[in-house]
């Protein structure tokens, strides 16, 4: 028999074959215990990452669950943001409503230091009931008592800031979120003013601005399922002609072309045509789109001061929000208006001159014309004329129905400017020159 059946036969450990059969059954032992130890660090190892799976799968179910937490918190916030809109344009309704959606509102420039130097005291005096004043209409002589009371919605006396102003009509650029188209008009005598009101000063800016800076602010908020997307627009319209003060012109001499108003039945509105649109996204793309404006208004005119005096110039914001969630798309406008001034043919002292005379002409005819669309609301009538001027055809879908107009009337309380001030508030002026005037 050969020495490997010796050894399965059970050989005498004496014997050298026997050990070295010993020391390979070692080997094999130590193999295996090799393999059983590397078995149950592979079975440790298994466990382990069964365990960490568990683990793994049961925090991947909790973050399901936060998801689906969040989820359902953004729902609620978002239903709650959709109920407050609805609720605030509800109530923003029912107070426009109880105050008439026509609301005016009378700003009082200060008297200038040449005034003041002069000695001259103001025609205005501020009544203690809330809202109403007296206008003076002589300061000496046999009718010196004699006066006229106005009443208003608001009244800001000379001290009032620009931002006190803008706190009044805040609440109207406002409604140009909830969907409304709104007008915000300056009306008065020149330089009783507008231009201060709605434009102001570098460094006191008025009412355009600080709207823009408003809207900018308020949809900066949205939350990510709301969008917004603001154009601009700026027209003057001078002697019944409308020009697009952002148009481009061939060249700076050349006159800004006249453009055409037309009506588009499916927006039961007027429109320009072609009228130049700026999208707009800041305070910095808004500054440079004004200053635009204003140099064309500028170059197109040879005696720009007088002219901006004898014509309406109107910046209007267009606001898109899209509602994602709820599929829901609103469009309204925002014009902001500085009208022409509002002397009578006398004052102006146009009487011998053509042009002066047309001009003159042409505002009447604009702000009487406005006056009368106004008056036609307020009385609800079924006809409102807005066809009779280019300012109410072009802001007739602005004007009424739906949409909120605050009107600023803006006076001198200078003496010398009572008449004006009073044919501005819709009254006759003093009869007879005065003894102290
Ligand atoms: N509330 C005010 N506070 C301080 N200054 C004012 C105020 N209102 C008007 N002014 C100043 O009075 C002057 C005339 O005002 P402004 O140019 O605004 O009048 P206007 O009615 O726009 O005149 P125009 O019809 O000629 O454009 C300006 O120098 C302006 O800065």
């Amino acid at each position: 028999m050969g020495a490997a059946a010796d050894c399965q036969l059970g050989c005498r450990p004496s014997s050298p074959l026997r050990q070295v059969r010993r020391f390979d059954t070692n080997a094999e032992l130590k193999e295996k215990d090799d393999l059983i130890a590397k078995q149950d660090d592979t079975d440790r190892l298994l466990v382990d990452q069964e365990r960490q799976l568990k683990q793994a799968a049961s925090r991947f179910r909790d973050l399901e669950v936060q998801m689906r937490q969040q989820e359902q918190g953004m729902k609620e916030v978002q239903s709650k943001y959709t109920a407050e809109y609805s609720l605030r344009r509800e109530l923003h309704e029912i107070v426009q409503e109880l105050r008439g959606n026509i609301r005016v509102l009378c700003r009082v420039r200060p008297l200038k230091p040449a005034e003041y130097e002069n000695g001259d005291e103001s025609s205005i005096v501020y009544l203690p009931e809330e809202c109403k004043l007296r206008l003076t209409k002589y300061n000496e002589g046999p009718f010196a008592d004699m006066y006229q009371e106005f009443e208003f919605d608001h009244i800001f006396p000379e001290t009032s800031s620009q931002e006190e102003v803008f706190a009044a009509v805040k609440p109207a650029v406002q409604s140009l979120i909830d969907g409304f188209n709104v007008c915000i008009f300056a009306y008065g005598q020149t330089g009783s003013g507008k231009t201060f009101t709605m434009e102001g000063v570098d460094d006191n800016r008025g009412v355009n601005y600080r709207a823009l800076d408003y809207l900018f602010d308020v949809v900066g908020s949205f939350p990510p399922t709301v969008e917004a997307d603001m154009e601009i627009s700026m027209v003057e319209i001078y002697n019944e002609t409308v020009r697009d003060l952002l148009a481009e012109r061939p060249a700076a001499d050349e006159k800004l072309q006249a453009l055409d108003i037309k009506f588009s039945v499916k927006d039961n509105s007027g429109y320009v045509v072609g009228l130049e649109m700026r999208n707009i996204e800041n305070m910095e793309q808004v500054e440079g789109v004004l200053a635009e404006g204003h140099s064309n208004r500028a170059t197109a005119s040879t005696r720009m001061n007088e002219h901006s005096s004898r014509s309406h110039a109107i910046v209007s914001v267009f606001l898109t929000v899209t509602n994602k969630l709820e599929k829901r798309r609103t469009v309204s406008k925002l014009h902001l208006i500085d009208l022409a001034g509002s002397e009578r043919l006398s004052k102006s002292g146009c009487t011998s001159d053509d042009t002066r005379l047309k001009e003159s002409q042409a505002i009447n005819k604009s702000l009487s014309a406005l006056a009368e669309v106004i008056a036609s609301l307020q009385r609800r009538d079924k006809h409102i004329p807005y066809r009779n001027t280019k300012l109410t055809f072009f802001l007739q879908d602005s004007l009424g129905g739906k949409a909120k107009t605050l009107m600023f009337v803006n006076l001198s309380p200078h003496k010398t400017d009572v008449s004006e001030s009073l044919s501005s508030l819709g009254e006759s002026p003093p009869p007879f020159p005065s003894a102290g005037l």
